[in-house]
């Protein structure tokens, strides 16, 4: 791997599988790198074949292994034949990083039986899904780290409604399944990104974009977080360094949280150089510069 450039040992994940469930863009791309980068084969999981094939062969021109497996998360059927496939192909499930997720945004009134279950069951339900199939396939015998990506709404957020409730929920589930799992050497813990500049912004609508833009002024580090800095906390959760860590939620977010309106903003500093994670995407809706 030559042009992906981690911040973690060379060969930490050698001989390791990990399953990326949204690997074919975004948050789950960056993170499939970073993987095969430190030796890990990556299964690809995601509904799109064609997104899946491009990281595929991205990865595998970098020097890496990665396999596609299309499926949408919410089929408890398609869940099982997947997990079985990638055991199939690669012979063991060391990691898995559920990634697959979103939302529309709409103010709750505004969501109707059909909408809120489309997205419980993408953030939630088909989270659940794959995770027991890792467990119970391999992980149950084996051992294994799960880590869900879960989205920093704590109190709340407008026009996010469903979503929230359904990552709340995945938080309660991984505190759970790191009790119910321990005894099988399963660590299962939840990562939170804020506001990530990642190029799922872009699936948001025009009137959103200079919302989206303005966003950095609410994070006290002052900017967006990217694709890469979510990558490297999900890896750090998988790997050894992280061996007596289980059930918690790593924020990354810039401290968006603990941000006072009403309090002055401390000068956050530039961005960092887009250059220095090249297999990064930068959403339009950023625009340049
Ligand atoms: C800090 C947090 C920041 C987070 C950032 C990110 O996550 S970035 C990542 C961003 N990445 C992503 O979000 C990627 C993943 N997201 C998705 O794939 C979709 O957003 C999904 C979750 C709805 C699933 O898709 P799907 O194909 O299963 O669903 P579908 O299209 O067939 O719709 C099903 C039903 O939902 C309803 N409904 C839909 N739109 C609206 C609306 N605007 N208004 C109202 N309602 C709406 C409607 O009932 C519709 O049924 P209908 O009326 O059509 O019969
Ligand atoms: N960017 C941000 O600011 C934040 C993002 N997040 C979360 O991080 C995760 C990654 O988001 P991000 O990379 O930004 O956006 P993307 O839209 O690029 O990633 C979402 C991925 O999930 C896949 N996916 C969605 N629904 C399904 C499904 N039913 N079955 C299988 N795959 C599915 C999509 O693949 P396909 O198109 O092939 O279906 C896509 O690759 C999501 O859960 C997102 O909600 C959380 C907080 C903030």
């Amino acid at each position: 791997m030559s042009s992906y450039r981690s911040a973690f040992r060379p060969g930490l994940f050698d001989g390791q599988v990990v399953i990326v469930t949204g690997g074919g863009s975004g948050i789950g791309r960056c993170t499939a790198h970073e993987l095969a980068s430190l030796g890990a084969k990556v299964a690809l999981l995601g509904r799109n074949p064609d997104k899946l094939e491009t990281v595929r062969a991205e990865i595998e021109g970098e020097g890496g292994e990665a396999a596609c497996f299309p499926l949408d998360i919410r089929e408890e059927p398609a869940v099982e034949a997947a997990v079985a496939a990638v055991l199939a192909r690669f012979g063991r499930i060391d990691g898995l990083v559920n990634n697959a997720g979103g939302q529309f945004p709409a103010p709750l009134a505004a969501i109707n039986q059909k909408g809120w279950e489309a997205v419980v069951r993408t953030n939630l339900t088909g989270g659940f899904l794959v995770a027991r199939a890792c467990f119970i396939q391999w992980m149950a015998d084996h051992g294994g780290s799960i880590v869900n990506i879960v989205a920093d709404m704590w109190n709340g957020m407008p026009g996010m409604g469903h979503s929230g409730a359904a990552r709340a929920g995945m938080v309660n589930f991984t505190e759970t399944a790191a009790f119910e799992w321990a005894g099988c050497a399963v660590r299962v813990n939840a990562v939170a990104p804020g506001w990530i500049a990642s190029s799922g912004m872009d699936r948001y609508p025009p009137h959103m974009r200079d919302i989206i833009r303005g966003l950095a002024e609410h994070v006290p580090l002052g900017r967006l977080g990217l694709e890469a800095e979510v990558a490297a906390a999900i890896t750090f959760l998988l790997s050894p360094a992280a061996a007596f860590i289980s059930g918690t939620t790593l924020r990354v977010d810039g401290a968006a949280p603990n941000f006072k309106p009403h309090w002055p903003a401390a000068k956050g500093k530039p961005a960092p150089e887009w250059d220095a994670f090249p297999l990064a995407s930068k959403p339009s809706v950023l625009g340049e510069g």
